[in-house]
């Protein structure tokens, strides 16, 4: 089958070798990370103090990020905030769930964020050989979410191409970068292997989740990351429906559709609107833009590269 909407047709079985590379991608402690994070990272890893409760949400972009922040700051919070005066109602879930400010350690190597009200919720795209020494020496959470490839790979290409003042890959571009391991924070197959080694090492610190099981069956799956977290819902709070109610207000349908984050202004200066964030938020889309021989040339390298980690994919 001829991708509908994208390029990436039955040429693609063989890699193209004339694809573009992201100009803006430094090859970084075996990673291609985002050049202008590269000289933040050594003192990130050094400097940054983690907390025994501290939560980290980390992502490769464009896996679920957004759905997952807004999740665990309801869950953490949903004795502070009721869903209609949650913050969530009027602030993108971005804003209230920051990115680890890199830079920050940078500038100022003793920053100190011990003001911020416990639990402290962060998030991150590195991958976790990156993160910070005391992150992986404490005993704090980390929630990893992951997706398809094939959907991780169409969602990037709309997202950066929504973007002002960077890159712009075609779609076949993306897919051969992702290929080669070089598109932001891959490759995808290392990326996702150091967090699922490290859940299955120490599953008390580190929860593995996938975006698809997550949309299959959000209840169940809201209810896992609750209890991970050491929030988990009461008996009295699934009777009266507090799960559902939680799972419904994050819905992809539900934030898309508040005004914040259809008009809102997304933090940084190069994502125009937060609607950028929402998309189509659907399983399987990929069908739509890849041929048969494409997926399976990456499923191919996927193979090869998870072999005998016992991580697999559809
Ligand atoms: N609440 C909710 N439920 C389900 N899906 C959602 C939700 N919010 C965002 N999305 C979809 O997630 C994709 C964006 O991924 P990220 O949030 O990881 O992007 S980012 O890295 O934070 O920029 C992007 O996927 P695609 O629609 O496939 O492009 C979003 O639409």
């Amino acid at each position: 089958m001829e991708g509908k909407e994208g390029n990436i047709g039955s040429s693609s079985s063989t890699p193209n070798l004339i694809a573009k590379s992201n100009p803006n991608i430094t090859q970084f402690q075996g990673f291609s990370i985002p050049s202008q994070y590269v000289s933040a990272i050594i003192p990130f890893q050094k400097h940054f103090q983690a907390i025994d409760d501290d939560i980290i949400i980390a992502t490769k972009p464009k896996s679920g990020t957004t759905w997952l922040k807004a999740l665990v700051f309801s869950i953490v919070n949903r004795h502070r905030y009721t869903l209609s005066n949650t913050p969530l109602n009027f602030t993108n879930p971005h804003v209230l769930v920051p990115y680890f400010d890199l830079n920050l350690y940078k500038e100022n190597p003793n920053s100190d964020l011990s003001t911020i009200p416990s639990p402290r919720i962060f998030s991150t795209h590195l991958p976790y050989p990156m993160l910070a020494d005391s992150i992986k020496h404490s005993n704090c959470r980390i929630i990893y979410i992951t997706r398809n490839p094939f959907d991780n790979i169409v969602s990037y290409w709309h997202f950066v191409n929504g973007m002002t003042n960077v890159f712009k890959p075609s779609l076949e571009d993306c897919f051969e970068m992702f290929c080669r391991g070089e598109e932001a924070y891959g490759p995808f197959w290392d990326h996702a292997l150091g967090y699922w080694n490290m859940s299955l090492e120490k599953p008390s610190n580190v929860l593995f989740l996938r975006y698809e099981e997550l949309k299959e069956d959000s209840v169940a799956q809201t209810k896992r990351l609750a209890e991970f977290l050491g929030f988990p819902f009461s008996t009295e709070e699934e009777k009266t429906g507090m799960v559902n109610q939680i799972v419904d207000f994050c819905s992809f349908d539900n934030l898309k559709d508040l005004e914040v984050n259809k008009t809102g202004k997304a933090p940084g200066p190069r994502v125009p609107s937060n609607k950028l964030f929402f998309r189509s938020g659907k399983v399987g889309d990929y069908v739509n833009y890849f041929c048969p021989a494409a997926v399976e040339r990456l499923s191919n390298i996927l193979k090869e590269k998870l072999s005998g980690s016992g991580l697999t994919f559809k």
